[in-house]
């Protein structure tokens, strides 16, 4: 007997380990993946952030834990994953969400910042997949979603000047598909969401200099992202109801992408 729509997209029995998911798309798409069954594990640096959060999901009767970690630092991954194994069990899911930005042109971008954003946005996601693979995933299988954005895809608009940022972006989306192609034989799917405009902490900055009618005019829908969103490609890309999508990109982005100007 096959399995029926609400079984496939049941995710009861899984752990989701969700970094960045203190606020913003990470804590949206953490809501999700427990309000389709799953186990969350919340993890960003700041303890008292985390703890409101999972309070928050907790009271909606989501199983939520927390755990702060720098996922800029190779130390803090490895334990943040030891721990979440320890405390919960073996990682299902792994959402690649943590994410910074900055702004500068290009010629005079500082190179500490260059750094800080190449770190957490690529080499934090390459560090916690390795983790989390040599933590059981590649025996059980699972699923990886990355956090790319529109902005992999191209520059930003030309008034914003965030080339580290662009150029991060744009690797995760590679890295997604060689992952893909490794771990394919493992059972391991590895997608990217690229979000577009939502108004987060992180991009607020974006919308408030370019104006939030003119951002939202860019998309054929005609409006930025909600904070019901990205829910449904989280829980399709988390779950057995897309057990057979791997190495893709989607863009959750009104349309965005699908236009030149
Ligand atoms: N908001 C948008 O419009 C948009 C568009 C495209 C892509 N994205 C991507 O979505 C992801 C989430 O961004 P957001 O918009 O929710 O931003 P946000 O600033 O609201 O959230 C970022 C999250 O990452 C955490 N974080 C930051 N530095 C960290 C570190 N060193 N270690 C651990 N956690 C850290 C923060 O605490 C927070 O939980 C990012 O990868 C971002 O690039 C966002
Ligand atoms: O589309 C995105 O990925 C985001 O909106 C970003 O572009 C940031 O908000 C920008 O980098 C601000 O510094």
């Amino acid at each position: 007997m096959t399995r029926t729509v609400q079984q496939l997209f049941n995710l009861q029995g899984k752990t989701a380990l969700v970094t960045g998911g203190s606020r913003g798309l990470g804590l949206q798409m953490a809501q999700a993946l427990g309000e389709a069954g799953a186990r969350v594990v919340l993890t960003s640096r700041k303890a008292q952030d985390l703890e409101a959060a999972a309070a928050e999901l907790q009271a909606q009767g989501i199983d939520a834990q927390w755990i702060a970690a720098d996922c800029a630092k190779e130390e803090d991954i490895l334990r943040l994953v030891a721990e979440t194994v320890q405390r919960v069990g073996p990682i299902d899911i792994l959402v690649n969400n943590a994410g910074a930005s900055w702004g500068a042109p290009a010629e005079s971008h500082p190179v500490a910042a260059w750094d800080k954003v190449m770190n957490l946005n690529i080499r934090g996601y390459f560090l916690l997949s390795q983790a989390v693979a040599n933590a059981g995933m590649l025996v059980r299988g699972g699923r990886i979603i990355n956090l790319a954005s529109i902005a992999g895809l191209g520059g930003n608009p030309i008034e914003m000047k965030t080339i580290a940022y662009n150029t991060s972006k744009g690797a995760v989306l590679n890295f997604t598909r060689a992952l893909a192609a490794e771990w394919g034989p493992h059972n391991v799917t590895v997608n990217a969401i690229c979000p577009g405009f939502f108004r987060t902490k992180m991009a607020e900055v974006l919308i408030d200099t370019m104006g939030e009618d003119n951002m939202a005019s860019r998309a054929p829908l005609r409006r930025l992202g909600d904070d019901e969103g990205l829910k449904g490609l989280t829980v399709l890309l988390a779950s057995d109801a897309g057990k057979h999508i791997t190495g893709q990109w989607v863009a959750v982005d009104g349309g965005v992408s699908a236009v030149l100007g």
